[in-house]
């Protein structure tokens, strides 16, 4: 099986500002890996050099065997075909039906003729339990239907690896159990590989086989979601007690408060 995506010895910078290093990451085929971390920890920047979004300064990352950053870009674009996305706060298009919004990607990528397109899509409604809300309008729906919709539309074109970006997010408790448990059947059903980058212990750790644990660029834990709740490493149980105490920064890195306030002591 092997693993569909591998990062090795990866720094990546924005000018000056080092976001992430050292890192070194596996994806295996046909599992679910959750990177967690906190606000500005470097987790979205890790799925764009995945998608060959963003190239990293040192090291590498492999995607099917083939290293993205040497890809050209006809070869990228059809990788990138090979992958789902599911964006933060990926929104719905509002004046399309349930049914054209999963649609989409597949008219805009293939010539299926009406009759196979009509069956995937109602396919892929039926796995995430809305092939009866077809015709209804974005406007018609909840937000927890919403992003199982955004689901739907990220796996349209039966994609070998899904990205989710804070797939949990904004939704209520039990719209984001539904999400979950969509994210992990889906990705069994159609044998894929997802990548789930989430803040949410809980959501997380019930559907990841694997959770890599970022603070501030570095990966600085990781294991099994059983593995991880046994942990005795300070930041994994800050994590994943939400401790506010801890070694979590909470300030966006830079000038101390008192130097703001002008009170630190001059040399
Ligand atoms: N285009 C950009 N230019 C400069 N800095 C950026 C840019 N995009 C992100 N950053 C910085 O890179 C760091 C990592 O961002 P990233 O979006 O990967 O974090 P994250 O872990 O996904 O955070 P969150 O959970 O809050 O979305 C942040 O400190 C952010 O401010």
């Amino acid at each position: 099986m092997g693993n569909i995506v591998e990062i090795r010895d990866v720094a990546f910078s924005y000018g000056d500002r080092m976001i992430l290093s050292s890192l070194r990451m596996d994806f295996p085929r046909g599992k679910v890996t959750a990177i967690m971390g906190g606000s500005g920890s470097g987790k979205t920047t890790i799925l764009r050099l995945i998608g060959g979004q963003l190239q990293p300064k040192t090291g590498t990352v492999v995607v099917n065997g083939e290293v993205v950053s040497q890809l050209k870009t006809p070869d990228l674009y059809a990788m990138r075909r090979r992958m789902g996305m599911l964006f933060q706060n990926g929104a719905l298009f509002t004046d399309l039906t349930v049914y054209e919004n999963v649609a989409f990607p597949i008219r805009e990528h293939t010539d299926l003729p009406p009759e196979l397109l009509n069956n995937l899509v109602l396919m892929k409604l039926q796995a995430v339990g809305l092939r009866n809300a077809a015709q209804l309008m974005p406007s018609e729906i909840s937000g927890g239907m919403a992003r199982r919709v955004a689901l739907a539309r990220a796996v349209a074109l039966d994609p070998c690896l899904v990205m989710y970006d804070e797939p949990f997010a904004g939704l209520d408790p039990i719209s984001m159990r539904v999400t979950a448990s969509s994210i992990r059947k889906l990705n069994d059903a159609l044998g894929s590989t997802s990548i789930v980058v989430s803040h949410d212990v809980d959501e997380s750790f019930a559907i990841a086989d694997y959770v890599y644990f970022l603070s501030q660029g570095k990966i600085v834990a990781h294991g099994t979601p059983e593995q991880m709740r046994a942990s005795s490493d300070p930041f994994v149980k800050q994590f994943v007690y939400a401790e506010a105490d801890g070694p979590v920064p909470f300030h966006y890195p830079g000038k101390s408060f008192a130097a703001d306030l002008g009170l630190e002591k001059r040399s």
